[in-house]
């Protein structure tokens, strides 16, 4: 693996352990890789209301759009189970596909192990900025 999916990587999982889920006792992290080479992190943010839960892959580029970036290239997603790879939930691929269906998806197991893949794999004929200049 090149070093920058190493780092990205292992951002996730340190992310992971910042999760508020006292509800789902669920926690992810994630962290997305910009264009310039930035990483930014998010975990998710559980609400007593429970519809107001953020995931971790929204909460990191929300963050990211309001710390000044727009270009992004991969995220990489984890929780804690061990035995299999887990994307994100649709919602989350939607609001990456807002950026560019050119992201690079790594999904991470506890140990670090993880599985590349892609958005446009993740969320094929997807509706994207582009359509709404369509009609
Ligand atoms: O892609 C996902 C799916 C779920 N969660 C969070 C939301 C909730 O806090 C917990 C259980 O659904 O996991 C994420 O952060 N990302
Ligand atoms: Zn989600």
């Amino acid at each position: 693996m090149t070093d920058k999916v190493k780092e990205l990587v292992l951002k996730c999982l340190q992310a992971r352990d910042m999760a508020y889920c006292p509800y789902s006792r669920f926690p992810v992290g994630a962290a997305v890789l910009t264009a310039e080479g930035a990483i930014i992190t998010g975990c998710n943010v559980e609400n007593a209301s429970f519809g107001l839960t953020v995931c971790a892959e929204r909460t990191a580029i929300q963050r990211a759009v309001a710390e000044g970036h727009r270009s992004f290239t991969a995220i990489a997603v984890t929780c804690d189970i061990k035995d299999s790879f887990v994307g994100p939930c649709g919602a989350c691929r939607q609001v990456l596909m807002e950026f560019g269906s050119d992201w690079m998806v790594y999904l991470t197991k506890p140990d670090g192990s993880y599985r590349e893949t892609s958005l446009s794999d993740l969320l094929p004929l997807a509706f994207s900025p582009a359509h709404l200049s369509k009609t």
